[in-house]
């Protein structure tokens, strides 16, 4: 019987909420910078030192991370190649088992983990909050599902035959994490491969592995053995050599369109002494565009409108880029983003006032500055210098060829574009290359079932925020060049890391058919 629960937030508003998650800071603030070395099988091995340090201040280094090569990753996947013998022999229940410890394990550490998001990925409290709980829930979620999944699945039976199709692990996975949910994510690659009897090498982002590193250890503590799940800290050169090695049977990848393509790209190519095609599951970017009708609700779709675009600086592949907004109410709905977003609090992620906290690093500083840098903004809001701080920026009008109209921007930008209808506004989220999420703001019953007909996004949300899917309740991914489709923290999504194997046996005994 499926008992899963998403786990409840913290309630960030009161008081002793908030002294404890400040002491969890203080704590953690005595400790850095962590160490964070490279885990291959048993062994804790050492390297070249890299930095992930504070967004919102950056002389504070959080982590020093032990950069694996070519030559650690070829060690890890030997390590997981014992790993995978004795991981997928262990009975489902048993690998359930661990997953559901280590979400324990997370769950008893959850102020310290969101400490650690606010520090190392820039995520104001109730987005790192957000993103222990959903760690949490993965971890829950895939430990249940594996049980489902181990009975196989039934098949039409006739008399003298029996026919029986079960799942079994597809084999040694490497998973490729991003920085922007640094927790939920990594958790939830991870113990998708696991809990369907995979060994695992993971390599998180470059920019937060120390909260990576923490999955990994509770994971270990959970009771998953050490070769079945090794840890690579690095930027693109050990993901690299992890796509391309002839022994990992599973790539799975969540990040940007064009790393996406360039792990498709390298999997499919084969390498001698390979035995298998490689599978890449991958989730990548979006363009996502919110669709205000001229019947919507402005008091409900400015907060909506505002949280989407720039909770966490527009930093969620799932963020609201583009506001496709009815000309009956155009006018009217600009004037009112324009004097809302100068009310945006930008500040440090620990701040618990803070709307918009700084980007991630300073390339992507930069890289956002030059979209904005690109057009004349209808009006932004409050930016600072003590941090990788980029303003809350709002376009209105620009051509629909427009870079800033085209192309996944990850940072707080939002463009408000005029459109003559409902179906012109569903032609253009049509003509867009991405199909991750998509927003609508109506209140006709007829509007919501056409633009649900007419929008080929992976997830449209209708009258709210179009971020936070939750799991087991908006099964997460898009379509088209957003990546492909296995919908992370959905019934389907354990299906990308096992094969079926059908067994049919005659039970009519030779030579005695009557
Ligand atoms: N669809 C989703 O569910 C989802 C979720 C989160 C983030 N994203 C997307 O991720 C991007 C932001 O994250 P990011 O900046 O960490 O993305 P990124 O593509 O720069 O990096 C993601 C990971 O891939 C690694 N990598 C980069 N190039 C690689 C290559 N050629 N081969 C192997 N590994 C490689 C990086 O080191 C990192 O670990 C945005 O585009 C966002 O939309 C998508
Ligand atoms: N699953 C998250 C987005 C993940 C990408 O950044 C959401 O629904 O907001």
């Amino acid at each position: 019987m499926n008992t899963f629960r998403n786990e409840p937030l913290l309630e960030l508003r009161r008081g002793t909420v908030r002294d404890e998650a400040l002491a969890a800071l203080s704590a953690l603030d005595a400790k850095l910078p962590l160490d964070v070395p490279m885990l291959i099988g048993e062994d804790v091995v050492h390297g070249q030192v890299f930095a992930s340090v504070d967004p919102s201040a950056p002389a504070t280094v959080v982590a020093n991370a032990h950069a694996a090569t070519a030559q650690h990753v070829a060690d890890a996947i030997t390590a997981a190649e014992r790993g995978q013998r004795t991981w997928s022999q262990r009975p489902a229940s048993e690998r359930a088992a661990a997953l559901s410890r280590a979400a324990g394990i997370l769950r008893s550490r959850r102020f310290e983990l969101a400490a650690l998001a606010v520090r190392e990925a820039g995520k104001p409290w109730a987005e790192a909050d957000g993103d222990v709980a959903e760690a949490i829930d993965f971890l829950e979620y895939y430990a249940q599902g594996a049980l489902a999944l181990d009975g196989g699945r039934p098949l039409i039976q006739m008399p003298g035959e029996r026919n029986a199709m079960r799942y079994v692990a597809r084999g040694i996975t490497g998973v490729i994490a991003p920085w922007n949910f640094p927790l939920a994510i990594a958790a939830g690659m991870v113990s998708a491969a696991l809990a369907t009897g995979n060994a695992v090498i993971l390599k998180p982002a470059e920019q937060a592995p120390a909260c990576a590193k923490a999955v990994v250890d509770a994971l270990h503590a959970g009771g998953v053995p050490l070769e079945a799940l090794s840890f690579l800290p690095g930027g693109d050169e050990p993901g690299k050599a992890l796509v391309a090695d002839p022994r990992i049977h599973t790539i799975v990848f969540t990040g940007s369109c064009a790393a996406g393509l360039n792990i498709l790209q390298t999997a499919n190519t084969f390498v001698p002494g390979q035995r298998h095609i490689k599978k890449v599951i991958a989730e990548m970017g979006g363009k996502n565009a919110v669709i205000v009708d001229s019947d919507a609700d402005l008091d409900d779709v400015v907060p909506g409108l505002l949280k989407s675009a720039f909770a966490f600086g527009g930093q969620k592949c799932s963020a609201a880029s583009r506001a496709l907004i009815h000309k009956a109410v155009a006018d009217e709905l600009a004037e009112r983003l324009a004097g809302a977003i100068s009310t945006l609090r930008v500040g440090p992620a620990a701040d618990f006032a803070t709307d918009v906290p700084p980007v991630i690093d300073i390339a992507a500083q930069q890289r956002i500055q030059g979209y904005i840098d690109s057009a004349k903004p209808l009006a932004q809001g409050d930016s600072r210098d003590d941090g990788f701080y980029v303003a809350p920026t709002l376009f209105q009008g620009l051509p629909t060829d427009h870079k800033v109209i085209q192309e996944e921007i990850f940072g707080p930008v939002l463009s408000l574009e005029t459109v003559e209808s409902v179906e012109h506004a569903c032609e253009l989220v049509d003509q867009s290359a991405f199909a991750l999420t998509g927003g609508l703001f109506s209140r006709s019953p007829r509007t919501i079932e056409y633009v649900t007909e007419r929008t080929p996004v992976g997830n449209l949300y209708v009258n709210r925020e179009i971020t936070g899917a939750m799991v087991g309740r908006q099964p997460f991914g898009g379509g088209r060049l957003s990546g492909t489709g296995p919908k992370a923290g959905g019934p389907d999504y354990l299906l990308q890391f096992v094969e079926a194997r059908a067994v049919s046996e005659n039970t009519v005994r030779h030579g005695l058919v009557v």
